[in-house]
C-alpha cells in the first residue's frame, strides 16, 4: 500500500459521506480553514427537469459572492438547498467544514448561522423599526416578552450595532409601514444581522430600488461582508459591479463561468446565454 507523505496528507479529515470529488477537493482545501460553504456535486430535479445539475461551489469565510445567470438557471433552487427548504436528490452541502446541511432542516440550518433574505421585504409593518429588531432578537423568549421586557444591555448593544450598519437609527421610532421600499429591505437585512449569522444569503436585494438606494445597499452589504460571508443573487449588473467581488454565473443548474466580473461578462458563453439577451 502506498504511504502518503505527511506533507501530502489532506489538512481536512475525510468525511464519511464525502464523495471522491470532495476528497480530492479537500486536498486543495475547499472544506478546510478558509471555506465556509461547499456545495459538492449537487443535483435536484423537479418532475424530471434538472434544475440543479452537478453543481459545485465554494464560498470562503468572509467572502461576498455574487451569483448571476438567466431566469431558470437554478439560483433560487440553490439557495433553497443551502437553507434546507429543498432537499437535493444527490450531492452534499458542507458548512463550516463537515456539517452536511442536507441532513438538517430549515430551523436547524438557521440556528447554525445561515440567514436568508427573500426578494420581497417581510417586516412587521405595524411595529416600529426598533421593535422589528427586538422581535428578530427574541428567539425563544416569545414575541410578547420581547416587546414588553426592558432592554437587556447585550440586546441594546446588538440593536445599536445594527442601527449603525443599516443607518436606520434616525427611523427607530417610525412604523415599518412608513419606511421606503429600500429602508424596508435594509431593516429586514438588519433583522437577520440581529441574529448574528455567519452566512447571509440575499435574493435580488435591489429590485425596485432607486439608484441612491442601490448604492446604499452595495455599501451595506460590503460592510456586512467584513465580518461574515454573503451570497447575493442579482440581475442588476450595475449593482454587481459596485459590489466588486467574485462572480459566479449559473446556467442550467451548473456553474458556467466564475471569476472577476470583467472576466465573466466577457466570456462568450455568458454573453450568449445571459448578458447578450
Ligand atoms: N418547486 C418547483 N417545482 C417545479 N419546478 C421548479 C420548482 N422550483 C424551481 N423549479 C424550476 O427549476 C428551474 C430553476 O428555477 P430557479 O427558480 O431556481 O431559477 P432562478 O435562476 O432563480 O431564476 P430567476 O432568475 O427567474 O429567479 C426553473 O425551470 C423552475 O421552473
Amino acid at each position: 500500500m502506498d504511504m502518503i507523505e505527511p506533507a501530502e496528507r489532506p489538512l481536512v479529515s475525510p468525511h464519511p459521506y464525502a464523495t471522491q470529488r470532495a476528497l480530492e477537493a479537500a486536498n486543495l482545501g475547499p472544506r478546510g480553514g478558509d471555506t465556509l460553504l461547499y456545495l459538492d456535486a449537487v443535483n435536484k430535479s423537479f418532475d424530471g427537469f434538472r434544475a440543479i445539475n452537478d453543481l459545485s461551489l465554494v464560498v470562503a469565510r468572509g467572502e461576498m459572492r455574487a451569483i448571476i445567470g438567466p431566469n431558470g438557471a437554478g439560483k433560487t433552487t440553490m439557495m433553497d438547498i443551502v437553507t434546507g427548504k429543498t432537499r437535493p436528490d444527490s450531492g452534499a452541502v458542507y458548512f463550516r467544514g463537515d456539517i452536511d446541511l442536507t441532513r438538517h432542516d430549515e430551523a436547524s440550518i438557521a440556528r447554525l448561522g445561515i440567514g436568508r433574505k427573500f426578494q420581497k421585504p417581510t417586516v412587521f409593518e405595524s411595529h416600529t423599526v426598533e421593535d422589528n429588531l427586538r422581535l428578530a432578537l427574541s428567539g425563544e423568549r416569545g414575541v410578547f416578552r420581547a416587546l414588553l421586557d426592558p432592554f437587556a444591555p447585550a440586546e441594546r448593544a446588538r440593536i445599536d450595532e445594527v442601527f449603525a450598519l443599516t443607518r436606520l437609527g434616525d427611523h427607530r421610532a417610525r412604523l415599518a409601514a412608513d419606511l421606503s421600499h429600500g429602508q424596508k429591505q435594509w431593516l429586514e437585512i438588519g433583522m437577520l444581522l440581529a441574529q448574528d449569522p455567519e452566512l447571509l444569503l440575499v435574493d435580488e436585494p435591489v429590485a425596485g430600488m432607486t439608484d441612491a438606494e442601490t448604492e446604499e445597499t452595495a455599501r451595506l452589504l460590503k460592510e456586512i461582508a467584513r465580518t461574515r460571508s454573503v451570497v447575493v443573487v442579482e440581475h442588476d449588473m450595475h449593482f454587481v459591479r459596485m459590489l466588486d467581488v467574485k462572480v459566479t454565473c449559473l446556467h442550467e443548474g451548473h456553474v458556467l463561468a466564475e471569476g472577476p466580473l470583467d472576466q465573466v461578462s466577457a466570456d462568450p458563453r455568458v454573453v450568449e446565454v445571459y448578458l447578450g439577451r
